[in-house]
C-alpha cells in the first residue's frame, strides 16, 4: 500500500510527469534529459533556491566557468559528469546553457519590464533556452520535411511560454517579492499601476488585462504545438505532455476568475492524469508534416 502511495505520488507531481513521459525513450536518450534537467534545476537553484540571498554576480562566474569546465570534458562532481557526458554524446550547444546563467545575471538585477520585448528576452534567457538545449537529444524525426529551423522556433516557444505562463500565474508571488515581470506599458495602457498590483484587487481592469496577456500566450502554444509532430516519434509524448499540463494552467487562472494575487491556479491531479493518455494519443496521432 505504501508503495502504491509513493508511485502514485511520483506520477502525479509535475516533474515527474515528464520523468514519466520520458519511459518511451532509450536510456541514454532519458538519461541525457535528466542530466540537462538536472543542470537547469541547479542553475534555477542558484537565484530561487534557499541560498539564494548570497547570490552574487561572480558566483554565476563561477557557475559558468565550471559550465565550460563541463564541456571541455572536466567534470566538477557527479551531477556535471552526467552533463559532461551528454554533451559528448548529442551535438548539444553550449551558447543555450550560458544563456540560461545570462538570464539568471539578469533577474539578479531587473525586477521590472518596460515592454513585451524586454520580457520575452527574458523568458528566452531563462526558458527558451531550454528547449534548445533539448532537440538536439530529443532529435528531428528523419521523415520531416520542414526546415531545422522551423522545429528550433517550436521548441523555443514552448519554453518562452511555459515561463510566461509560469509569470501569468504567480503574479501576486512575485509582487510579495518586490517583483512585476509584466510589461510595464501594457499594464499603463489597461491603466493599472504598480500600486493596483500590490494590491491585488480583481477588478474588470485586471480581468481584460490578463484577458489579452492569456491570449498572447495561447499564441505561444499554438506555435510550438506545431512542432512536435516534427520531433522523433519517442519524443513526442514528454513534449506533449508538459505542453498540455502548462497550457492548462491558463484555464487555470480563467476559473480562478483571474484572481492570481492570492489564490495559485492549479491543475488537479485528475486533470493531469487524464493528460498523460491525452498525450500519448496526440503523440501517436501528429506526424510529421
Ligand atoms: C520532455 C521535456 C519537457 C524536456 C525538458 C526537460 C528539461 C530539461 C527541463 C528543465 C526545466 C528547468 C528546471 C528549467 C530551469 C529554469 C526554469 C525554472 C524555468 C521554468 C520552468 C518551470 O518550472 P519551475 O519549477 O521553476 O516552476 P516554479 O517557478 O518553481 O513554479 C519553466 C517555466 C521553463 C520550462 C521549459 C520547458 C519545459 C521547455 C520545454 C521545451 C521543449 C522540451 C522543446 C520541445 C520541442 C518542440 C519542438 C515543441
Ligand atoms: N498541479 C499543478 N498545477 C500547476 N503547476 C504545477 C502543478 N504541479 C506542479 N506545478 C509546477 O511545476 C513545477 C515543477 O513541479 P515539481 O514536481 O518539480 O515541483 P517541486 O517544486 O519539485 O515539488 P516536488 O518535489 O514536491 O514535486 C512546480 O514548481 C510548479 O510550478
Ligand atoms: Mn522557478
Amino acid at each position: 500500500m505504501r508503495l502504491i502511495i509513493v508511485v502514485v505520488r511520483f506520477v502525479l507531481s509535475m516533474a515527474k510527469t515528464f520523468y514519466l513521459g520520458t519511459l518511451l525513450m532509450g536510456l541514454e536518450q532519458r538519461r541525457a534529459i535528466w542530466a540537462i534537467y538536472v543542470w537547469c534545476r541547479r542553475t534555477d537553484e542558484l537565484v530561487d533556491g534557499p541560498n539564494a540571498s548570497h547570490m552574487t554576480p561572480r558566483a554565476l562566474d563561477r557557475w559558468e566557468k565550471r559550465l565550460d569546465d563541463v564541456f571541455e570534458g572536466h567534470p566538477y562532481d557527479m551531477l556535471d559528469a552526467a552533463l559532461s557526458d551528454t554533451v559528448s554524446k548529442y551535438p548539444v550547444d553550449m551558447q543555450p546553457f550560458k544563456d540560461m546563467i545570462e538570464g539568471m545575471r539578469l533577474d539578479l538585477r531587473k525586477s521590472r519590464y518596460n515592454n513585451f520585448n524586454e520580457l520575452y528576452l527574458y523568458c528566452y534567457y531563462v526558458a527558451g533556452t531550454v528547449g534548445l538545449m533539448s532537440v538536439p537529444v530529443m532529435g528531428i524525426a528523419p521523415e520531416s520535411k520542414k526546415s531545422v529551423e522551423s522545429v528550433y522556433i517550436a521548441a523555443l516557444a514552448l519554453g518562452i511560454v511555459n515561463q510566461l505562463t509560469n509569470i501569468l500565474r504567480d503574479v501576486g508571488e512575485d509582487a510579495r517579492r518586490g517583483r512585476i515581470y509584466l510589461p510595464q506599458d501594457e499594464l499603463a495602457s489597461a491603466g493599472l499601476s504598480e500600486d493596483d498590483i500590490f494590491r491585488g484587487q480583481v477588478t474588470d481592469k485586471w480581468r481584460s488585462f490578463m484577458k489579452d496577456q492569456i491570449k498572447r500566450a495561447r499564441k505561444f502554444f499554438d506555435e510550438a504545438e506545431k512542432g512536435v509532430a516534427e520531433l522523433k516519434a519517442t519524443s513526442r509524448w514528454p513534449v506533449w505532455a508538459s505542453l498540455l499540463l502548462y497550457r492548462q494552467i491558463l484555464d487555470a487562472i480563467e476559473a480562478n476568475d483571474y484572481n492570481n494575487f492570492t489564490k495559485r491556479a492549479y491543475v488537479g491531479k485528475a486533470k493531469k492524469f487524464v493528460s498523460l493518455p491525452v498525450a500519448y494519443g496526440r503523440a501517436l496521432m501528429s506526424t510529421p508534416t
